[in-house]
């Protein structure tokens, strides 16, 4: 069946149904469309997983949820992730008249590259928690997580390379640049760091958000086109369109990372304060040149134990941060729809498109 054929029965609740259900009809169908992506795409990705040898599999097959640590049935689908990427790859192939099923493999490739990257952030973090569970580090050690997360990179290009589909050398040569794009945006996240964090500007972080989250929504918008033999113009315009909704997918982020539920989002209440994070509405009260952003700058001074944590929070709040990242998000999509419509002209065609785009900045996990 085609990935992207609507399931017939919508209102059916149960265990195959493991995301938040947003109150629009679009975004509803947005889960519908990622419960369909992760049933199309894991069996390959599974797969490519399934070759790799020893402890780099067992860090793999953990990562995605399909075993434990020692081995054994792991929760399953849901707990390898939304699936966002490879349900655009597959809903930007459609919406230019191509056939999604000819793109699973590479929107496969697409997740499994999201993957590496996610391996190597925890790392670099030292997060505990991704998707309810340990991460992979802390369960394997540093060097095991790294490694499994270098091959699924190696997993991602061998299944461009596989693929008889004159397309795929151009889809393997855009994910290996905005591989690139995004190392480079992490890049700028860690030196960030460095810095205090009154000196970190919302442009600036706006500038990162688009390299390390932006650029893979966009290169996969891209490869889907690429998918559905669109010409350059048309791949250039659904690039853009990933990329402000990686942007607006990114605000949405940064604000889960602060007052997200951790029974949705499946780390600790508070993350990103708690590990002193220089997010966008962070940083936007930070600049604000309020007194609650005075008070947070004091507040990232000190040990961010729990109180300071929910202080800090309402610091934010005040200072207008949460207020200016909500509506840049919308502002984003905004965006985002109009380079849409550059590529589709009849948006009516993108029906997919513009779901994921409704869950994306309704979303909260
Ligand atoms: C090279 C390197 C380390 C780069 C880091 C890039 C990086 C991790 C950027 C953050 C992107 C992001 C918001 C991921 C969560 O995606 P999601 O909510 O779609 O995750 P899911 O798959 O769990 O649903």
């Amino acid at each position: 069946m085609c990935p992207l054929t609507p399931a017939r029965d919508r209102s059916r609740p149960g265990k195959d149904r493991p995301l938040t259900i947003p109150d629009t009809v679009e975004a509803r169908e947005a889960v519908d469309l990622l419960d369909r992506t992760r049933a199309a795409v894991q069996p390959e990705i599974r797969g490519a997983c399934e070759t790799l040898p020893g402890p780099m599999r067992r860090v793999a097959m953990y990562h995605f949820g399909w075993e434990q640590a020692d081995g054994s049935p792991g929760p399953g689908a849901g707990a390898g992730g939304k699936a966002i990427r490879p349900a655009l790859v597959l809903a930007s192939c459609r919406a230019l008249g191509g056939d999604p099923d000819r793109a699973v493999r590479a929107a496969a490739a697409v997740e499994l590259a999201h993957n590496f990257t996610l391996l190597h952030d925890d790392v670099i973090d030292e997060d505990a928690t991704r998707r309810h569970r340990p991460t992979a580090w802390t369960v394997f050690g540093t060097a095991d997580a790294v490694l499994a997360g270098d091959a699924m990179l190696a997993l991602a290009l061998r299944l461009l390379a596989e693929d008889p589909l004159p397309c795929s050398a151009r889809a393997s040569a855009r994910l290996a640049e905005c591989v690139i794009e995004l190392c480079a945006g992490q890049q700028i996240d860690c030196a960030f760091e460095e810095r205090l964090p009154e000196e970190v500007t919302p442009q600036e972080c706006m500038g990162m958000a688009t390299a390390k989250t932006g650029a893979l929504l966009g290169a996969s918008c891209a490869i889907g086109a690429l998918y559905a033999g669109a010409g350059e113009e048309k791949v250039r315009a659904m690039d853009a369109f990933g990329r402000e909704a990686g942007l607006a997918f990114q605000f949405i982020d940064d604000l889960i990372g602060i007052w997200g539920d951790p029974e949705r989002t499946g780390k600790p209440a508070g993350a990103d304060l708690a590990a002193r994070k220089k997010s966008l509405p962070v940083v936007a009260a930070l600049a604000s040149g309020t007194r609650a952003g005075a008070e947070l700058a004091e507040l990232y001074r000190g040990p961010m134990g729990a109180a300071a944590v929910a202080r800090a929070a309402d610091a934010v709040e005040r200072a207008g941060g949460r207020d200016w990242a909500q509506s840049q998000a919308g502002e984003r999509m905004s965006r985002a729809v109009g380079e849409l419509a550059r590529a589709v002209p009849d948006l009516g065609a993108a029906g997919d498109l513009l779901s994921l785009a409704e869950f994306v900045t309704r979303r909260n996990r």
